[in-house]
């Protein structure tokens, strides 16, 4: 067992918190540990005026701490899954995935509450295309406006950009102690969550046995299945995570794995939806097919239009 532990995090206070409630975890878990918390800067957060689908690039969030790990400056980092690509860089690896609490998207309205009760035309904010595609094809009558920036840029932003509404996770909320500004959340119906939303992702290099062991309690294994099954998915339509496809995979009492997926124009015009089920091992050949079946299914079209017009 190592002596320490040094964690890389991003300096937001979602980021800190999400480190911080990692660093807890270990620190009771090995209280002859030292637990020390390394803040840095990634590109996702110096760039801040930008909608993430134009910067474009894959691993926004996690290059630099990624390399930093690699070089050995810190021995684990921790992201939200979301914001993972698909594939990680040789020599590193997902030493565990948490439980994942809240995966659905919240509306944010102070004067509407409810996506339904929104005014015609009303202005809504939001930097993610998922999001967008999904509000739209509920409401083709709503103004997407986009809304970059840390969680509480977003929050202060409702009111000086003269917003009716904002979307945010859930999750990202409930972990500052905001969510008593959520007015609905989102039914899944409406709104698909992206790949891994809800769940935190520690990262570490492939060959420190040593931390991955020390790592393994936090691993929660329904969470890590339905995850890989929509991170399989997410792989298969070659998207990064700025792409309108929302899927969300769930445990059910059986022990069975449901996935439901959308992919979307982003306008929300076009449409493909579908669910999948099978046994959790087989997690990631369910993503896959899926996947290959929606984008057969039409998919195919609405992602090559949207690369074309990009
Ligand atoms: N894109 C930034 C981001 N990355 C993770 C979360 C929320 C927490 C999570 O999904 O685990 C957020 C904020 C948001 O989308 O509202």
């Amino acid at each position: 067992m190592k002596q320490k532990l040094v964690i890389g995090t991003r300096g937001s206070k979602l980021a800190l918190w999400q480190a911080n409630y990692v660093a807890g975890c270990l620190r009771a878990r090995y209280p002859a540990v030292e637990i020390v918390l390394k803040n840095m800067v990634t590109t996702g957060d110096r760039i801040l005026d930008v909608p993430l689908a134009k910067i474009g690039g894959k691993g926004l969030f996690t290059k630099e701490l990624e390399v930093a790990m690699l070089n050995g400056e810190i021995d684990l980092a921790v992201h939200s899954l979301k914001d993972m690509p698909t594939e990680l860089p040789a020599g590193l690896v997902l030493a565990a995935v948490t439980d994942r609490v809240d995966p659905g998207d919240a509306l944010i309205s102070p004067a509407y509450k409810t996506l339904a009760n929104l005014p015609v035309n009303a202005r809504v904010g939001t930097s993610s295309l998922r999001r967008k595609a999904q509000l739209l094809n509920a409401r083709p009558d709503l103004v997407i406006v986009d809304l970059r920036g840390n969680l509480d840029t977003r929050l202060k932003k409702l009111t000086t950009e003269n917003l009716d509404a904002i979307l945010l996770a859930v999750a990202g909320l409930k972990r500052l102690g905001w969510d008593a500004h959520i007015t609905q959340i989102l039914p899944q119906d409406i709104c698909l969550p992206a790949v891994g939303q809800g769940a935190l992702a520690l990262e570490a290099r492939a060959e420190d046995t040593a931390t991955l062991a020390m790592l393994q309690f936090l691993d929660h294994e329904p969470t890590r299945q339905a995850t890989l099954a929509e991170r399989s998915f997410l792989s298969e339509v070659e998207g990064g995570c700025q792409i309108p496809i929302g899927v969300y995979g769930q445990l059910d009492r059986a022990g069975q794995l449901s996935l439901n997926a959308v992919i979307m124009s982003p306008d929300g015009k076009e449409v493909v939806r579908d669910t999948a089920h099978g046994r959790p091992a087989a997690a990631a050949v369910l993503g896959q097919t899926l996947a290959v079946r929606m984008l057969d299914n039409g998919g195919r079209e609405i992602l090559a239009q949207l690369f074309t017009t990009k």
